[in-house]
């Protein structure tokens, strides 16, 4: 169903210190080679792991050397087959308020880091060959523009400050215009997804039921996907178990890039770890 293509890039990226490499195959880096992610001294405590005991990453420190980790070499060379049978509702807030857990860094990188997120998670879901259109839900015209040229739908926010109910008008919309397609909703925080990941969990959602992937900590929810009568989104606090109450079937499996969310600069490090797409390399560049 997904084969890769033939070349396969470096990333060196390193993050206080902490310096990561990929293999590379048969292939030259584009852009930097080097990046660094200039974090406050005070934040270095962050970069400790989250308390999530479902989280298998390494612990990451200052000045550590991590381990050597796969690159993400689908982001230059686009794959997709005839199956399109998937639409994915991408909910971005605007990067100005996005993402306010990296309140430790430069307000303009963290900013600057919720856009690259974003644009990292629906390149990857465009690439996934199960996936047939990408519609991005957000209120911020110039993230809606970028979006658009990337090939997305956009559609504003249908209910101010409610998620769940902006997700379940946009599916509405979705399935208005794509009537047939299975639906999806993804967070905007996905910077190391791989659409292999992405296409593997697509592939376990039932027919007529709910489903959801359960985030690297155990207690929220990266993805939900269900077919537009039983599709009703719990994102939040605690979003994990509020879709298990209301019936829907936790996506068990080894997808780690799709649980891989990033809300803190200790889950970054663990990303760039995972190895991220090139909007997130750059962003976490100086
Ligand atoms: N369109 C839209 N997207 C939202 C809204 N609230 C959250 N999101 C998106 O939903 C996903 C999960 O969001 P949160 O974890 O609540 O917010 P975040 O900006 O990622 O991070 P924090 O500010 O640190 O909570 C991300 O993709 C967000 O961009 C909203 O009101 N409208
Ligand atoms: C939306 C929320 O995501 P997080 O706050 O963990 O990014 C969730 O897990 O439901």
């Amino acid at each position: 169903m997904f084969s890769p293509p033939s070349q396969v890039r470096r990333v060196v990226a390193s993050i206080s210190g902490f310096t990561i490499a990929t293999p590379s195959v048969n292939a030259q880096p584009r852009g930097r080679s080097s990046l660094r992610l200039t974090v406050p001294p005070s934040s270095s405590a962050a970069i400790a792991p989250g308390a999530g005991s479902a989280s298998r990453l390494p612990a990451l420190r200052p000045g550590e050397r991590g381990p050597r980790c796969r690159s993400a070499w689908w982001q230059d060379s686009r794959v997709t087959t005839a199956a399109t049978s998937f639409t994915v509702l991408v909910p971005v807030k605007p990067p100005v308020r996005g993402k306010s857990r990296l309140a430790g860094l430069p307000d303009d990188q963290r900013q600057r880091l919720a856009a690259a997120f974003a644009l990292d998670t629906i390149t990857a879901a465009r690439a996934t060959a199960s996936v047939g259109e990408v519609m991005v839900v957000t209120d911020d015209h110039a993230f809606a523009a970028t979006a658009r040229e990337r090939g997305c739908t956009v559609l504003p926010d249908g209910v101010s400050g409610d998620l769940n109910a902006t997700l379940v008008q946009a599916a509405h919309e979705a399935v208005r215009r794509w009537p047939g397609s299975g639906l999806a909703a993804l967070c905007a925080d996905l910077p190391a997804l791989r659409p292999e990941d992405l296409a593997g969990a697509l592939a376990q959602v039932p027919a007529g039921g709910a489903a959801f992937v359960a985030d690297a900590h155990g207690t929220g929810t990266t993805m939900y996907a269900a077919a537009v009568g039983h599709f009703d989104p719990h994102f939040g606090v605690g979003s994990r178990a509020a879709h298990l109450r209301a019936g829907a079937t936790e996506i068990p499996g080894r997808i780690a890039s799709l649980r891989h969310d990033v809300d803190d600069v200790g889950d970054l490090g663990r990303a760039l770890v995972l190895g991220v797409g090139t909007e997130t390399a750059l962003a976490s560049g100086r």
